[in-house]
């Protein structure tokens, strides 16, 4: 409905009204819509078009050239768009992830403040210690009192990125180190609530599905979860002392410098504002890493590896332990926190894709894969499907190889490539180099794990292990 035919594109052949929404629906119900993606990249080539009804046409592309061209060359010609934004509204409203324009270049620019070096070397480096140490403290104590009782990474790594987040972001501590047993109400509901997002995407009627079911009404109920914690933590912030002297910069957190942003009229922002910007942050600052965490020590069991490298790391020694990274950037290739990505086209466009070139419509949609490109021997070699952290490192000198944001695209790339980079190569091998080297996961359970539906990447009933300290 509302799309017009294009003969000239490769893709599964769809039905009248319902395009190829049938097609679909069965891969995301079994948890399988990468491998469907993956196999379509299979069967018509680097790129191939679907249809759907309250989506339109999307057009798959598979190549790092058609990823430079969206992102950076006619960046300004795509954009979220209505669908994305619409999808994702009631979750993530007009935060960063979920705007264009004006809107999403201040909130950029506000939040690039607490990235700064200064910051990296002084709360950020603080923070990352002292909840390294707490995680470290813990798996300790677990594998000297229960050594045969199985503990969840992935639970483990959601609680660490989370706390660590909200410390650094909103000087807050959520104390969800301290019992494990205690469960997170809010990150029950965050994950509900993005998986039900996610689910939007192929339900084209889900705004009037969701009024009469049980899961519209569990979500309604999570949302209000959500915002409640979000709430009291922006009128803690408001409710505090003024400070005698102002901060100095670089010692800010990200609450301060979005309460003290005023537009060019001296508007503050309103609560609801505050919200969405905090609630895309906790998603930035809580699943994404915790995701690459997961993948990485499941990765590094598979093969039988360990980044055991001398610890600590620092802000300024962290790009030396270039086998850590390698391995990072490995797991983020074969499991990107983001594995799916879209935007909209606002104008007719030409998109260079390998040795063709694809015509994007006016109102169409792209997409691309990150963990369907991980995945293409043309862009990776032969053995794209095997983990190999070495491929990162220039043979002779184990020096971190040059490779373009646009085929190791997990971080996104162009004027919105991700803010939070370095803050999560830092989190997370400060986090991995101590646990993998401290500590023998053995897994309990089979290997073969799957993905949870969601906007990002968590594994599937999460990462169980048995641990053991090394001695
Ligand atoms: C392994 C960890 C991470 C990965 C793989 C990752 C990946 C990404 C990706 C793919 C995007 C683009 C999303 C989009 O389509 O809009 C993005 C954007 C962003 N990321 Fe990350 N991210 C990570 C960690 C973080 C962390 C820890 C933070 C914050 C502390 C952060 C902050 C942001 C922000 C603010 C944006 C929006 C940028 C913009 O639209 O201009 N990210 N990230």
């Amino acid at each position: 409905i509302g799309t017009r035919a294009r003969p000239d594109l490769p893709g599964p052949r769809g039905l009248p009204f319902l395009g190829n929404l049938l097609q679909v629906l069965p891969a995301v119900r079994a948890h399988r819509i990468l491998e469907l993606d993956l196999a379509w990249f299979g069967k018509y080539g680097k790129f191939f078009s679907l249809t759907m009804p309250g989506v339109g046409r999307t057009i798959f592309l598979c190549s790092p050239d058609s990823v430079e061209h969206i992102l950076k060359t006619n960046f300004e010609n795509y954009e979220k768009g209505c669908v994305f934004n619409s999808n994702l509204k009631a979750l993530l409203g007009d935060g960063i992830f979920n705007v264009d324009g004006h809107a999403w270049k201040t909130q950029r620019k506000v939040a690039s403040y607490i990235f700064t070096a200064r910051a990296f070397k002084t709360v950020i480096a603080q923070v990352f210690e002292s909840e390294t140490n707490r995680v470290i403290d813990i798996l300790r104590q677990h594998a000297h009192t229960n050594p045969d009782v199985p503990l969840d990474l992935q639970a483990l790594f959601y609680r660490f990125t989370l706390n660590s987040f909200s410390l650094i972001a909103f000087s807050k501590d959520l104390h969800l180190l301290d019992d494990l047993e205690k469960p997170v109400e809010f990150s029950e509901a965050f994950d509900y609530a993005q998986e039900t997002c996610g689910g939007h995407f192929t339900k084209p009627y889900w705004k009037y599905w969701e009024r009469f079911t049980s899961r519209g009404r569990k979500f309604e109920k999570m949302c209000k979860v959500i915002d409640e914690m979000t709430y009291s933590i922006i009128n803690e912030k408001k409710n505090q002392p003024k400070y005698d002297t102002p901060p100095k910069a670089g010692t800010k957190d990200l609450m301060d410098l979005f309460m003290e942003y005023r537009d060019e009229e001296g508007n503050a922002l309103n609560e609801k504002e505050l919200r969405d910007i905090m609630l895309n942050f906790i998603l930035a600052g809580r699943d994404t890493t915790a995701n690459v965490l997961t993948w990485s020590v499941h990765l590094l069991l598979l093969n039988k590896e360990t980044a055991s490298l001398p610890s600590p790391v620092t802000y300024d020694t962290i790009r030396q332990h270039t086998y850590a990274y390698a391995t990072l950037y490995e797991t983020l290739r074969l499991r990107p926190s983001v594995p799916r990505n879209r935007k909209l086209a606002l104008k007719d466009d030409i998109v260079p894709c390998g040795v063709q070139n694809v015509l994007v419509k006016a109102g169409d949609s792209v997409m691309w894969i990150p963990w369907a490109m991980g995945r293409q021997t043309d862009i990776w070699g032969d053995d794209a499907l095997e983990f190999k952290p070495t491929r990162w490192l220039e043979p002779e000198t184990s020096k971190l190889k040059a490779i373009s944001p646009y085929q190791s695209i997990a971080f996104h790339a162009g004027p919105r490539q991700c803010l939070g980079k370095v803050f999560a190569e830092q989190e997370a091998l400060r986090m991995l180099l101590p646990m993998t080297s401290g500590f023998e996961f053995e897994r309990v359970g089979s290997a073969d794990v799957g993905y949870e539906k969601s906007l990002t990447h968590p594994m599937r009933g999460g990462l169980w292990v048995k641990v053991k300290e090394r001695t």
